[in-house]
């Protein structure tokens, strides 16, 4: 046995260090949080992990992803971090797929493999799909984040806690249409407006991006229809691409044409400061006597290049050299894909480069505050910092609740958040875990598996045969108000029953897809699971029978399950209870709680 073997067995004890040596378990994401949980997990005595990452490394990897060097970049994370892990306990298996974790193939069957699921994720989607997938197998997810200095971690299981999705989530912030094309008064509009309007009308898609809010009022419907028009000359000077003139028609378009438009309008600016135009030739001259006169004392940038404010002369000169090299790589791409576009990318030097030109010159014509290259990568990026030290205090945790997951007492495991608060620089605070919210569209939909034979199975067998079915004949009696959806996709409701008729196969409907079935009339909603069978008595059927259940059966159940947890569970979710770090003065560990 290996030292580490045997120190865990000492550790842990013979008990738990038996259930974490025979838990099979799967990490959901190999960046950040992931090397360092990995990392633990193999030093912590897992000794059957999964890892899946879709990425490949970046370079911007490797100051905080510690399984990753140098040689590794462009490698699969996935791959690469077993590898390196390994590495410490080259005993424990490891299986790596680079993949998205929404593929198909990773059904609820799969998931069901495993003792628990580990998210070490960076997005919403993702999350909410994982969380899914969890809730209908029935296994525990360790779900856990990091922003900058604060962290948190928490268990989530079916029935037992509250889900990802029992609570919306914020939206991404949005702007008025109107302050991002007119009116801007901050640096970060004029970096939305290079980013999400001018980048894309250029180089991507040229539908409006979601960070602007296009809502139409009285107010505003008049400036709504002029700048439609502004975006179409635009998109007429986009025929010049490729040219040596279009970087200029560009810039007269945006910086003169359309900033002169504006100031016509003279009701906008009585209580504003009003834009200068800017002009092209001007600034071309300007720039030649710049250089002309720099010594090689000025050109020389003092400390880091991108942390350096641009002069407008500079801006002016990355503009122009920005448009022609990322219309140059959209001409390539589009002599290969004739729709090829380019979307925005923080790592990508020319885009950056590009947003950030165009955004401080607009500052310019704005009088508003220019920013530095790196201040715009991380505003246009809505990036806070990652810090390696916060995902590693993270993982750690993430490792002690996987701990107290095995031990099986699940509906008593804290939520841990590590926060920032006046008395102390760190702390992690430590909250009672909330029931599931009866109200949540995700967790409390009851779910059940359904048998189908996919080249045969139509949707009308799944309404009639099943979901309109009554309970002791095998269906889910449902009533007529229900929709049938996967995912955002409707394939049918009582006034849509165009599909009915149709293979559930050629309906995209496959092997491991879960169809929500919202009941229109207040009752529950159910998940249905399908599995591909052949040769079933009915092409289709439930793979055991439903019961009947009420909306509130889960809730009492977490609430029952022991009487001097019912104040807790009802306790409002605000109610922070601190928790000390409490240090072990003999040999300076730190325990939790
Ligand atoms: N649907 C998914 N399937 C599998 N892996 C995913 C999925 N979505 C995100 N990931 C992975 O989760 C990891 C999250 O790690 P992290 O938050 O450190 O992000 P990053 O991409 O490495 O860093 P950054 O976003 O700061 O450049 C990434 O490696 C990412 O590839
Ligand atoms: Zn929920």
């Amino acid at each position: 046995m290996m030292d580490i073997d045997k120190n865990n067995k000492l550790i842990l004890g013979a008990e738990l260090y038996s259930k974490v040596s025979s838990s099979r378990v799967l990490m959901v994401g190999a960046g950040g949080i992931g090397c360092e949980l990995l990392k633990n997990l193999v030093l912590s005595g897992f000794k059957d992990i999964v890892v899946i990452d879709l990425d490949t490394i970046d370079i911007s990897n490797l100051n905080r992803q510690f399984l990753f060097q140098k040689q590794h970049v462009k490698k699969a994370k996935a791959h690469v971090a077993k590898e390196s892990a390994l590495r410490f306990n080259p005993e424990v298996k490891i299986e790596s797929h680079q993949a998205d974790i929404k593929n198909t193939e990773f059904s609820v069957e799969w998931f069901k493999q495993f003792t628990m699921v580990l998210n070490a994720l960076d997005n919403l989607d993702a999350r909410k799909h994982v969380n899914a997938m969890c809730l209908a197998a029935d296994i525990p997810l360790i779900e856990s984040g990091t922003t900058g200095y604060l962290g948190q971690s928490y268990v989530i299981k079916k029935g037992v806690t509250e889900c990802f999705d029992c609570h919306p989530k914020p939206t991404p912030t949005t702007y008025p249409v109107c302050t991002i094309r007119s009116t801007p008064s901050a640096p970060i509009h004029c970096i939305v407006w290079a980013k999400s309007y001018l980048f894309n009308q250029l180089f991507g898609n040229s539908e409006e991006d979601e960070a602007l809010d296009q809502e139409k009022s009285e107010d505003n419907a008049q400036e709504l229809d002029a700048l439609a028009k502004e975006t179409d000359a635009l998109i007429k000077i986009k025929k010049a691409m490729g040219t040596s003139e279009y970087p200029k028609q560009v810039f007269d378009k945006v910086f003169k044409s359309d900033i002169e438009r504006l100031l016509s309008m003279e009701d906008m600016w009585t209580n504003r400061q009003k834009p200068s135009p800017l002009d092209y030739e001007q600034l071309a001259k300007g720039r030649q006597v710049e250089l002309t006169n720099a010594d090689s004392d000025t050109l020389a940038t003092n400390g880091l290049k991108d942390q350096k404010l641009w002069t407008i002369g500079e801006c002016f000169d990355m503009f122009r050299s920005s448009v022609t090299k990322l219309s140059e790589r959209l001409q390539e791409d589009q002599a290969k894909k004739s729709d090829a576009i380019l979307t925005f990318d923080k790592d990508d030097d020319d885009a950056l480069e590009f947003v950030a030109a165009a955004a401080n010159l607009r500052a310019k014509v704005f009088d508003i505050q220019q920013k530095t290259l790196f201040e715009v990568k991380s505003m246009a990026g809505n990036i806070i910092p990652a810090i390696a030290t916060t995902n590693a205090i993270i993982a750690g945790v993430v490792v002690m609740k996987s701990f107290e997951v095995l031990r099986g007492s699940i509906d008593t495991i804290k939520r841990t958040y590590l926060t920032t608060v006046s008395r102390r620089p760190h702390l992690l605070i430590q909250e009672e875990p909330s029931a599931p919210n009866p109200d949540c569209q995700v967790c409390q939909a009851t779910s059940a598996i359904v048998y189908a034979d996919l080249q045969k199975a139509t949707l009308r067998s799944l309404v009639e045969n099943i979901l309109l079915l009554p309970l002791d004949q095998g269906g889910a009696e449902m009533t007529e108000e229900l929709a049938v959806m996967d995912g955002d996709r409707m394939l049918y409701d009582i006034e849509y029953d165009d599909n009915l008729d149709t293979l559930l196969k050629d309906l995209k409907v496959q092997d491991g897809t879960i169809l929500r079935i919202d009941s229109e009339n207040g009752d529950q909603d159910l998940d249905l699971v399908i599995q591909s069978r052949e040769s079933l008595d009915n092409v289709i059927q439930l793979a055991k029978p439903l019961k009947k259940a009420t909306k509130d059966v889960t809730r009492k159940r977490a609430l029952e399950d022991d009487s001097s947890q019912e104040q807790e569970l009802k306790k409002p979710k605000t109610d922070n209870q601190v928790v000390e770090i409490g240090e072990d003065d003999e040999d300076g560990t730190i325990l939790l709680d």
